[in-house]
């Protein structure tokens, strides 16, 4: 079988995109196929798959696999590319449209010049703060803030975040050693986290600038994390560090996203999208070790 593919990035948070408009995909298939389009060796190489799909409640539909085929509920950076392809491909024929994910439904606007879109805002709706919500073990509590976080030798100070997905925000006074890899999958597979989550160290460099470092939940360090963007802004709001309705810049690994939090209770974030490749995948040619 051969599924065409658009590979696609968000500040260098790349996935395989799927246009289920053209292609049909058995369901049962799909964590499969995600790990082995994902597969940097014997695959294409991504960190993860992305299918664009029709919807009944919204003007198109996304959902996300990470690189080890779990589906997550929401993916930043996918949505603006999502947004990208859905506009530049007549999925929708209007700059403001929206995008249904399994979490919610997100509002999009593009900035188009001559049919191509340079830029993407996404209102990516209201924070989840609720403990079990999180979702997190533990008595319910309405926030998770400055916690106590013993993870393997390191006595942390957690703030956690949902955006849809669940996020454990960590800051830090120096980006560049953020313990990201000693971490990062620790923290990501502990128990307090019954569904797993991203992590991500945070360095405040100005009232409106924040340095930013992920790992993320099923597929390791990537370069970018939308959400987690919104949620590093939530949690330095909600520890004091900064105030709520600036814009702030985060600078990720692959680049800035424009982040805010506003008075209303969205966090809108804002930025680029880029198409990298696109062809057909030989699927059922694929064979991995
Ligand atoms: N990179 C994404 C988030 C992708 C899903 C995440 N790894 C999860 O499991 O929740 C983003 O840009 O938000």
């Amino acid at each position: 079988m051969k599924v065409p593919f658009t590979k696609m990035h968000g500040l260098g948070n790349n996935y395989i995109y799927i246009d289920l408009f053209q292609v049909e995909l058995k369901e049962e298939g799909i964590p499969d196929l995600a790990r082995k389009v994902s597969d940097i060796h014997t695959g294409i190489g991504s960190d993860g798959l992305i299918l664009i799909h029709p919807s009944e409640v919204a003007d198109v539909g996304m959902r996300i696999f990470n690189k080890d085929g779990s589906e997550a509920k929401s993916c930043g950076n996918g949505l603006r590319c999502v947004a990208k392809y859905a506009f530049e491909h007549d999925i929708v024929n209007q700059n403001r449209f929206k995008i249904e994910t399994r979490a919610n439904i997100v509002e999009a606007k593009v900035l188009a010049d001559s049919g191509a879109v340079r830029e993407i805002t996404v209102n990516m709706g209201e924070p989840v703060l609720k403990r079990s919500l999180i979702p997190m073990t533990g008595n319910d509590t309405p926030e998770v803030v400055a916690e106590r976080f013993d993870a393997a030798d390191s006595v942390l100070e957690l703030t956690a975040v949902s955006m849809g997905n669940p996020h454990a925000v960590f800051f830090v006074e120096d980006i560049d050693k953020a313990p990201l890899y000693e971490l990062g999958p620790v923290i990501e597979s502990d128990a307090r986290f019954p569904d797993g989550v991203n992590v991500e160290f945070i360095e405040v460099v100005s009232p409106k600038e924040l340095n930013f470092r992920v790992w993320e939940r099923g597929s390791g360090v990537t370069q970018a994390c939308g959400t987690g963007a919104c949620a590093a802004v939530v949690a330095a709001v909600l520890n004091g560090k900064v105030a709520r309705g600036n814009a702030f810049t985060v600078h990720l690994a692959g680049g800035d996203l424009r982040i805010e939090w506003s008075k209303d209770g969205n966090v809108w974030m804002t930025g680029g999208a880029e198409v990298i490749a696109a062809g057909e995948f030989y699927y059922d040619q694929v064979r991995t070790g």
